[in-house]
């Protein structure tokens, strides 16, 4: 199999990857999602990014349940549900990106509920700030839009506000709940783009139109298929940006991927999450992956194959090519 081809346009060298295991499911309700890294691991992942793809990798072998920064007692704040478990779990995972991305590594993250992307996007933000002096853009790939604020959100779950605390459009000032989010760490909400839509709450859609937020929905990807969607969405983000592509599972169809916590029919296909995949990894922008939502406790005669439609958008992602 082909070794990562292209020159990446923002990392010192194509080969060196950092993967950080997150299991946390602390961002909804439904246990089983912190079991995913393992599951992904165990269906030979990190070896296949190693043995065929010849990345370096640098893994420090843990599944982080962060355990001993967990508190006691986590009541909801401001609709929040456990937003003190979620706030320094973030926190924490902020620091661990930050540090591989400040090496010039590729970042892998393997969740976990998508509530973790509090600390993957803010930590690679600031490390590519920092680096580069350039601001970061982030695909978003997913049913759901996750730019509920604290106020707008039905559910109080946290994984459904991820992006209202990265792009400030949610704020805190408590340190203890994401006040410890600065400028730095976050993202402008003209370099946001959502590919994949189809669940989006009333609140969310008033956001997303208020701030002109590029989106591609289902109804964009029907109308003009994937091929022409992707041009668009990195023809908006152009070619002088590094990219962050967090990938929820659930934006396959659950026919591809079952096993999530919040299934909505009428999603990507596989191909369509490979290739989505591939025409990003092509830019040589993309910097840094998350892959979230895998839950092998759902749906459990499903768990096989949504594992492997995780495993195989990663590499993907990574560099895999079909020919
Ligand atoms: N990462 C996810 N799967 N998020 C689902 C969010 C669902 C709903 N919009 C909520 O805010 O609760
Ligand atoms: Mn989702
Ligand atoms: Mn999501």
């Amino acid at each position: 199999m082909d070794a990562p081809t292209l020159e990446p346009k923002f990392l010192p060298s194509g080969h060196e990857l950092g993967v950080v295991a997150v299991g946390f499911s602390g961002g909804q309700g439904k246990q089983g999602v912190d079991a995913a890294p393992m599951a992904l691991i165990e269906a030979g992942l990190i070896n296949q990014l190693r043995d065929e793809l010849e990345y370096n990798v640098h893994f420090d072998g843990e599944v982080h349940a962060y355990t001993d920064i967990m508190p006691r007692d986590d009541p909801p704040y401001r609709n929040m549900k456990r937003p003190l478990s979620v706030s320094a779990v973030t926190k924490a995972l902020s620091e661990q990106v930050y540090e591989h991305a400040s090496q010039g590594r590729f970042v892998l993250t393997l969740g976990g509920d998508h509530s973790i992307a509090i600390g993957t996007v803010s930590g690679t933000a600031k490390a590519l700030r920092e680096r580069l002096g350039r601001e970061m853009a982030v695909i978003w790939v997913d049913a759901h839009a996750d730019i509920n604020t604290p106020e707008t959100s039905d559910s109080g779950n946290i994984h459904g506000m991820p992006v209202a605390f990265l792009t400030g459009l949610a704020t805190e000032s408590r340190p203890e709940v994401f006040g410890w989010l600065k400028d730095d760490q976050k993202i402008s909400t003209k370099k946001l783009v959502y590919i994949g839509l189809r669940d989006i709450d009333r609140g969310e859609k008033k956001i997303l139109k208020d701030h002109g937020i590029k989106a591609f929905s289902m109804h964009d990807i029907d109308r003009h298929g994937i091929g022409k969607v992707m041009d668009m969405a990195l023809g908006w983000i152009g070619t002088d940006t590094p990219i962050h592509l967090s990938f929820d599972v659930d934006g396959l169809d659950p026919m591809w991927a079952p096993s999530t916590g919040t299934p909505v029919r009428g999603g990507l296909t596989l191909r369509e999450g490979d290739f989505i995949a591939e025409c990003v990894h092509q830019t040589g922008s993309l910097v840094a992956l998350d892959l979230v939502e895998v839950n092998p406790s759902l749906e459990s005669e499903g768990a096989d194959q949504t594992i492997r439609a995780g495993c195989s958008i990663v590499r993907c992602a990574l560099g895999d090519t079909l020919l």
